[in-house]
């Protein structure tokens, strides 16, 4: 049996982005939108719901769990976690909310993005409806207060109270230690994610929203050059048909949509014919320019229990700048107070007992690496290739990166107060110390912050690598847009939920703008 039915627009994935632009178009009762949503409702899930059990959640059935191609020069088994549940990866990430710096959305415009400068993008970000505080006072454990302080000291940076003070009130800033700001209630420990602070207000409350839970899109319906609706599997295994009168909107995420795209002939042809997909709009872009922010991992076992209150378990931060040139870091860490250890684990390393590990993960933020994505077969069914090239740019940049950051993080153990918490470090282990053997083991323990992003950028209208125009709309087709990480032209240099947030508010903006003037015609 199948489901005809049709509303002015249809957003494909009840994410991050998707649940903005949800929540954010039907706030005028005239609108009528479905949104398709892969996953389960979140509202009764305690386990996702509860921030700190976020790794509980990664590698169960709610996570799309997608790997990645060989990596000669980095480590090949990477799980890139990807959650199937409202509210998208805001719903099993660690919350983790830092404003994007004025210099990353400089590059944006450089890169054809006009209209997505720092003043307009900071606006958008001051609209986000999610709960986003520095961690409370009673989650400061004393070992990560004594952490900040041996950050600070040993990197010669500022202890800093709210980073995206800086960000938004402040200029920026270009190093600092510090807890990290969250997106959550400090009170109940509960998530604030996009579902919770967007959706849970007007599900079921709404007329002119409807929410499709458990339904895969697997194809954009094109009528020549125009989207008209999208062709599902719900979750009894029934086909299912949705039309828009207005747009189809992706927001599947920089995994799902250039997947969705591929899947329905949107794509480079040559490729598309490969993997025996019929093309119907050359787009060369579509899966290129993969993003990630790459990080390593140096892991040491305490001297005593660490200290059980926390927001989840990696609630501080440190940021670097090496290269004086760019006002913005260029190396940071988290602090994980547990051990972060499936990649350690698997080379052989022993982690300490429960309650006894501290991990520092050294990251890239402009990691200058670039990787693609591609399909495998026609089959929507089949996971499509995620080919990162970690650590393959030519300068070298990314491995030096990580080497310094582990010779950095060595040296923030040995200042006290930290240092008393250390009795002995286990991953790499102090035998491995020449730069060369902290680049091997730095790429084979290499793991992602979870950051993919890129793979269908926005550009100026005549680039031709660019899939979507700076209003988010794909490029020679009609009514169809894209809002979510996938669109990212470079990562921000921290981590990018806020600025998916921001996206997702302009790209309602946006949405609205055009169809008034489409009305005004
Ligand atoms: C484990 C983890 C930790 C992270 N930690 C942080 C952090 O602390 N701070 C931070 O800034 N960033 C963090 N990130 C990154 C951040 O969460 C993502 O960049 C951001 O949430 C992406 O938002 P999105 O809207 O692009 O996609 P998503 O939030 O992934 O949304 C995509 C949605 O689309 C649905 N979907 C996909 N395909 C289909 C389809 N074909 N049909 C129907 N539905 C579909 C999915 O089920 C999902 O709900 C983390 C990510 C992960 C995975």
């Amino acid at each position: 049996m199948s489901h005809d039915r049709t509303y002015d627009y249809v957003i494909v994935g009840g994410g991050t982005a998707g649940s903005v632009l949800a929540d954010r178009l039907t706030e005028d009762p005239a609108t009528t939108v479905c949104l398709i949503e892969g996953g389960p409702d979140d509202r009764d899930l305690e386990h996702v719901l509860r921030l700190r059990d976020w790794l509980g959640v990664l590698d169960g059935d709610l996570d799309l769990k997608y790997t990645t191609t060989e990596q000669p020069r980095g480590n090949s088994h990477i799980l890139h976690s990807r959650a199937r549940v409202l509210g998208g990866c805001s719903s099993h990430n660690t919350l983790i909310s830092f404003r994007p710096f004025a210099e990353d959305l400089d590059d944006w415009v450089a890169a054809g993005a006009e209209g997505w400068d720092n003043a307009t993008v900071q606006s958008y970000a001051d609209r986000i409806k999610c709960n986003i505080v520095p961690v409370a006072d009673k989650d400061r454990n004393t070992m990560v207060r004594d952490w900040v302080e041996s950050a600070a000291k040993a990197a010669g940076v500022p202890v800093v109270e709210d980073f995206n003070a800086l960000t938004s009130h402040g200029g920026g800033f270009s190093g600092g230690a510090g807890f990290l700001s969250i997106a959550y209630d400090p009170y109940t420990g509960y998530r604030s994610s996009a579902s919770v602070a967007y959706l849970h207000p007007v599900m079921d409350v709404r007329d002119n929203l409807t929410v499709l839970l458990e339904t895969w899109v697997d194809r954009v319906v094109l009528d020549g050059d125009r989207a008209t609706g999208v062709e599902a599997t719900d979750g009894d295994g029934t086909r299912v048909s949705v039309s828009a009168r207005r747009e189809v909107i992706l927001c599947a995420g920089a995994v799902d949509t250039p997947r969705l795209l591929l899947l329905s002939g949107i794509g480079d042809t040559a490729h598309l014919r490969e993997v025996g997909v019929e093309p119907r709009h050359d787009l060369p872009g579509v899966g290129e320019n993969l993003l990630d922010h790459p990080e390593s991992i140096i892991m040491w076992r305490t001297s005593r229990p660490v200290p059980q209150n926390t927001v989840m378990h990696s609630d501080a931060a440190l940021f670097v700048r090496r290269d004086g040139s760019d006002p913005r870091p260029d190396l940071m860490f988290h602090i994980y107070q547990v051990p972060f250890d499936d990649n350690t684990k698997r080379l052989g390393y022993t982690s300490p007992p429960d309650g006894y590990a501290v991990c520092m993960t050294p990251n890239i933020p402009r990691s200058r690496s670039r990787g693609r994505l591609y399909l495998t077969s026609a089959d929507p069914r089949d996971k499509p290739a995620l080919d990162f090239r970690y650590f393959t740019d030519p300068d070298g940049y990314d491995e030096r990166t990580i080497v310094d950051g582990l010779k950095l993080a060595r040296r923030v153990a040995e200042a006290e107060p930290f240092r008393s918490w250390i009795e002995a470090e286990v991953a790499p282990g102090p035998g491995v110390r020449t730069d060369e053997e902290l680049s091997e083991y730095g790429r084979r323990a290499a793991h992602t912050v979870y950051h993919p992003a890129g793979t269908c950028r926005m550009g100026a209208a005549d680039d031709p690598m660019a899939v979507v125009d700076p209003r988010l709309r794909v490029r020679g087709l009609r009514g169809l847009r894209i809002a979510d990480a996938s669109v990212f032209p470079t990562l921000p240099t921290p981590n990018p939920m806020v600025t998916v947030l921001a996206l997702g508010e302009r790209a309602a903006d946006l949405v609205r703008e055009d169809h008034r003037r489409e009305e005004a015609r």
